[in-house]
């Protein structure tokens, strides 16, 4: 028998740890890996994201996940819906042609490349990343899809920190499994 939305949400939520001062003084560093100890809370998380996506996107065709931790959850969520994924790296790890954007984030600036063959003009994709803090990282990738001309659905995060208010860089929709304010 499947569990509650909310019973899935708060074992996620539960199995985070939080590491204050971390990379930096100020900052409180969502550690995320530990979802992944425990294989029943890496399938919570998983199942409510492909039911979210099935239920509010129906048509989409290609996930997009935000290095390195979008790459975490995004290949998974592609394959149980039976779509393509497709990555957003940072700058000169790609071949072939690609795309640019520079970016700040909560702690530090970086640069991300996307491959100009991964959508074509049209297709509907959604972006996956691990947490929302500053928007920075999310909105170079939302711009990097729109250079392409794909139209994003959504882009979909694990953690927002609401406090940071990243959702407000952001041109399209946001959806968030857990909202924190540290
Ligand atoms: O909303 P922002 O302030 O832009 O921050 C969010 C980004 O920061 C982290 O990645 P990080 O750049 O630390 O890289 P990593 O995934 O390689 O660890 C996180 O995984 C997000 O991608
Ligand atoms: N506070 C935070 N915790 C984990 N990852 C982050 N990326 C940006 N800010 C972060």
């Amino acid at each position: 028998m499947s569990s509650s939305l909310d019973s899935r949400i708060s074992r996620i939520s539960q199995a985070m740890d939080i590491y204050p001062n971390f990379p930096k003084p100020g900052i409180t560093f969502i550690d995320i890996f530990p979802i992944m100890r425990s294989p029943d809370v890496f399938s919570d998380l998983t199942d409510l994201l492909v039911d979210h996506i099935k239920q509010t996107h129906p048509n989409v065709e290609i996930i997009f996940g935000l290095d390195a931790r979008g790459f975490l959850f995004g290949p998974l969520i592609a394959q149980r819906l039976g779509i393509s994924f497709a990555p957003i790296r940072k700058a000169g790890k790609l071949p072939g042609e690609t795309l640019q954007a520079s970016f700040q984030l909560e702690y530090g600036s970086d640069k991300f490349e996307v491959q100009k063959c991964s959508a074509a003009k049209g297709q509907n994709v959604i972006i996956i990343d691990d947490l929302l803090a500053t928007g920075g990282t999310m909105a170079a990738a939302y711009k990097l899809m729109k250079d392409l001309e794909a139209d994003v659905l959504e882009c979909i995060v694990l953690v927002e920190l609401e406090n940071l208010n990243g959702r407000s860089k952001i041109p399209g929709k946001v959806f968030s499994v857990i909202k924190r304010n540290d």
